[in-house]
């Protein structure tokens, strides 16, 4: 197996034990990030060796070298027309995620990439899959499973740019590796063609497109070198994708042939997942917990605020917002309608917004809606407009609250209050994401008196601050 190429200029500064997992567990590494200020070591033996066993960890100035480039991280690994295109692109340095992750990836084990959003995980599981797959080889030799058709479409589109090649690259590096989204909405019947004629080497796929195609044997598992799970703990959550979620892991192919990634900005309980993950079998026993910024869950750049006012009043404080901050690119978060509200034949509260700021606000950027209720050709329409326009007002629900990456989006504004904290991150998570910008993102909600105290207990658990806006 090829030696992972050392980190440079991090400080390791604090492993975790295995201590609050049960006692039959064998001991998960994990590799924590999380800060720059202290240099204080706790090492528990057992930890201690698999790490010196697999992952070359230096202090700041202990080597004497300066950061190492994305390029000298993947050197040896990542074939170079795909390191030339991500620096085309403009990913030069690594972000911290990507200093941390890579080194355990390029030495071939399996890893939980567990960092804040907007932190640059698609990169570090994409640089891996570039490792891993032979664009000469006529199979399936990565799978990348997304939540959402929405993530997987932007997923395929980092994965194509890195794919791609100049036109004048030498004869022998003409064939470039293929990339299949298999998502849900998509035209099935074209992909099982293509499936069939020329598997493609990496394929990106929702989970429901996948098994359809998995269960009829349109293609196989038997080759697969990485499998990625991005999301991890949503897939896990969800009722409906649990089981196939499972399958996909144990039954289509197995843990010890493949190299297998689980990602995510919140794994709640993580020492227990990693243990399951051995347990069940969804990866091998050496497996990574890369965690960085394990203190502060939500980057540092965002501001947190919150209006308080009457359920009636919520319409006309988001229009005040919205004119006081004057937000170029800004998301809207709504709720869900309930069923009561449903039932009493009201309208969905998405459309009634859309419909209120189409009429009211004065704003320069086109108010556009995404929500779970929209046709797929709608929500591809709505996504690819606000990518293309010069400012957006996006309406929508939690849909657009996992791994869309907008990075134009300066404003969050909660309109209802996310029903969880992890829900709180998520959507925080849709603005701040330039890795290496100073720039500070703002995230308003807008609640009632009754749910301050909800509010109080994300700060909590998320440990963040809000302060109160007053209009
Ligand atoms: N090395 C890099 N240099 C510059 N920009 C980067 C780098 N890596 C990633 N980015 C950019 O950072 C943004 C966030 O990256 P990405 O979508 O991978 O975040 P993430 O960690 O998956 O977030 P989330 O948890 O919200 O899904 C993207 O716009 C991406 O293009």
């Amino acid at each position: 197996m090829a030696v992972a190429p050392a980190v440079t200029n991090l400080r390791l500064l604090h492993i975790s034990s295995s201590a609050v997992v049960p006692k039959q567990c064998p001991a998960p590494s994990s590799v924590q990030l999380v800060g720059r200020s202290s240099s204080s070591r706790r090492f528990k033996p057992p930890l201690r060796a698999a790490l010196q066993t697999s992952v070359v960890l230096r202090e700041e100035g202990e080597s004497g070298g300066g950061a190492a480039t994305l390029r000298e991280l993947c050197r040896g690994h990542v074939p170079d027309h795909v390191l030339s295109r991500a620096e085309g692109i403009g990913y030069v340095m690594p972000t911290d995620v990507q200093s941390q992750a890579l080194p355990v990836l390029l030495s071939g084990r399996d890893c939980v990439i567990h960092a804040q959003t907007g932190s640059g995980k698609t990169l570090a599981y994409l640089l891996l899959v570039f490792s891993a797959v032979k664009a000469q080889r006529s199979a399936v030799q990565a799978l990348i499973v997304v939540p959402t058709r929405e993530l997987g479409m932007q997923v395929t589109k980092v994965a194509r740019m890195l794919a791609s090649k100049a036109a004048d690259n030498d004869l022998e590096e003409k064939s470039s590796c293929t990339v299949m989204a298999l998502l849900d909405g998509g035209m099935l019947r074209r992909h099982k063609s293509w499936l069939k004629a020329e598997p493609p080497s990496i394929v990106v796929a929702t989970i429901a497109s996948l098994c359809q195609m998995l269960d009829k044997q349109i293609f196989k598992l038997d080759a697969l070198e990485v499998l990625v799970i991005d999301e991890v703990d949503f897939l896990f959550n969800s009722s409906k994708q649990v089981s196939s979620l499972k399958k996909i892991l144990t039954s289509y192919s197995s843990s010890s042939k493949r190299q297998t990634v689980f990602a995510s900005a919140s794994i709640p309980q993580h020492k227990r997942f990693v243990y399951d993950c051995i347990q069940q079998k969804w990866t091998k026993r050496d497996v990574v917990h890369v965690h960085v910024n394990a203190i502060k869950p939500l980057p540092s750049c965002l501001q947190h605020k919150f209006v308080v006012c009457t359920k009636k009043l919520k319409h006309a404080v988001l229009l005040s917002l919205l004119h006081s901050d004057a937000p170029k690119s800004a998301i809207v978060f709504v709720g869900e309608q309930s069923e009561k509200s449903k039932k009493a034949g009201n309208g969905p509260s998405t459309v009634l917004l859309v419909d209120f700021l189409k009429t009211s606000y004065r704003g320069s950027s086109d108010v556009l809606l995404l929500e779970e209720d929209m046709n797929f050709n709608s929500r591809a329409a709505s996504l690819s407009e606000l990518r293309e326009g010069e400012g957006y007002l996006l309406v929508a629900t939690d849909i657009a609250a996992r791994g869309v990456d907008l990075p134009e989006t300066t404003h969050i504004y909660n309109f209802d209050l996310p029903r969880t904290a992890v829900d709180y991150l998520h959507r925080a998570g849709r603005t701040g994401r330039k890795p290496f910008s100073d720039e500070k993102c703002n995230v308003t909600s807008i609640i009632t008196l009754e749910e301050r105290f909800v509010l109080q207990r994300y700060e909590n658990e998320l440990m963040f601050n809000c302060e109160e806006v007053i209009i």
